[in-house]
């Protein structure tokens, strides 16, 4: 055996490197190009022996050790520079050598507007293939200049392309070109051309009530009808809607938008929120057509 392997099998003590691993130190398992310590010597009792000839703490379920110490057999770095997530919690006083998957931190108090990334899962929205991009680019080049002169930015165009299948309910695609980015303007969640492409084409009743929002609508070009009602279980008002038409929504009412014509109907959307008060929702709670 080659003297490096003598040195590491835990000999090394014995012949004067006080700085090589001991014998009773347990062995290495490579997990995820890191290799992760089995056991500890804080877990070894008498008894039933484990894989290593030591038993897993009995408190903690198989599977769900922590790393602790280090990430490599020479590394004795804590492991404390990894995330949370990854640490699975990570050593705390009461957990060393036990923590388990449950041993996480509180939760951090939400933070409003609330991510992109939970607003894109939880309300369906998808990116558009890139067949689709230009698709949609094309449309609107025909029959309008989307630049957008930001103070002090370059002139630029959409910062992101989302679609919404049948949105709130409504029918067939609606394409959202968010025009800004998230907090790029004061308590604004959405400054965006949503277009309907095609007669026929809807977004369903919906409020933005729950998330404090108010939203105005600037129609661009097209034509349809705007719906809007008091509560879910009102009667319904309609107006016709072209080009130059602009409708607001606040509070708890609803409101609703059809492409009526034989062009793409394209509205800008503003939506604004409250400071300081909550305007996301759970998303799941959100059934289709309804508030
Ligand atoms: O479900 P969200 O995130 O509000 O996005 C859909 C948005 O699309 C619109 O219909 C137009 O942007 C808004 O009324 C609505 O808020």
């Amino acid at each position: 055996m080659a003297f490096r392997h003598l040195i590491s099998r835990g000999h090394g003590r014995r012949w004067g490197f006080p700085w090589a691993p001991s014998r009773k130190r347990p062995l290495y398992r490579s997990i995820g190009g890191h290799a992760r310590r089995q056991d500890d010597a804080g877990d070894r009792v008498r008894g039933q022996k484990g894989r290593n000839g030591y038993r897993r703490n009995p408190q903690a379920p198989i599977g769900n050790e922590v790393k602790r110490d280090c990430c490599e057999p020479f590394c004795f770095r804590p492991l404390s520079f990894l995330p949370p997530r990854l640490s699975r919690g990570g050593p705390t006083p009461s957990s060393r050598g036990t923590a388990r998957f449950g041993d996480q931190p509180a939760l951090p108090a939400p933070v409003y507007p609330p991510p992109r990334s939970s607003l894109l899962m939880a309300r369906k929205r998808r990116p558009l293939s890139p067949d689709e991009k230009q698709r949609l680019d094309a449309l609107l080049d025909a029959v309008m200049d989307t630049t957008v002169h930001h103070y002090g930015a370059e002139p630029r165009s959409a910062v992101r392309y989302d679609k919404r299948e049948e949105m709130y309910g409504g029918s067939g695609t609606t394409y959202l070109l968010q025009m800004f980015e998230d907090g790029e303007l004061v308590n604004n969640r959405i400054g965006a051309y949503m277009v309907l492409p095609t007669r026929g084409d809807s977004a369903g009743f919906h409020t933005h009530g729950d998330r404090n929002e108010q939203e105005l609508y600037v129609v661009m070009r097209g034509e349809g009808t705007y719906l809007e009602k008091d509560h879910a279980e009102a009667e319904a008002r309609s107006v016709p809607i072209e080009e130059g038409t602009i409708t607001t929504v606040r509070g708890n009412a609803l409101h609703a938008v059809r492409n009526t014509g034989p062009e793409p109907l394209i509205i800008f959307v503003i939506t604004t929120f409250e400071p300081g008060k909550p305007h996301s929702r759970d998303q799941e709670q959100h059934g289709p057509g309804q508030s």
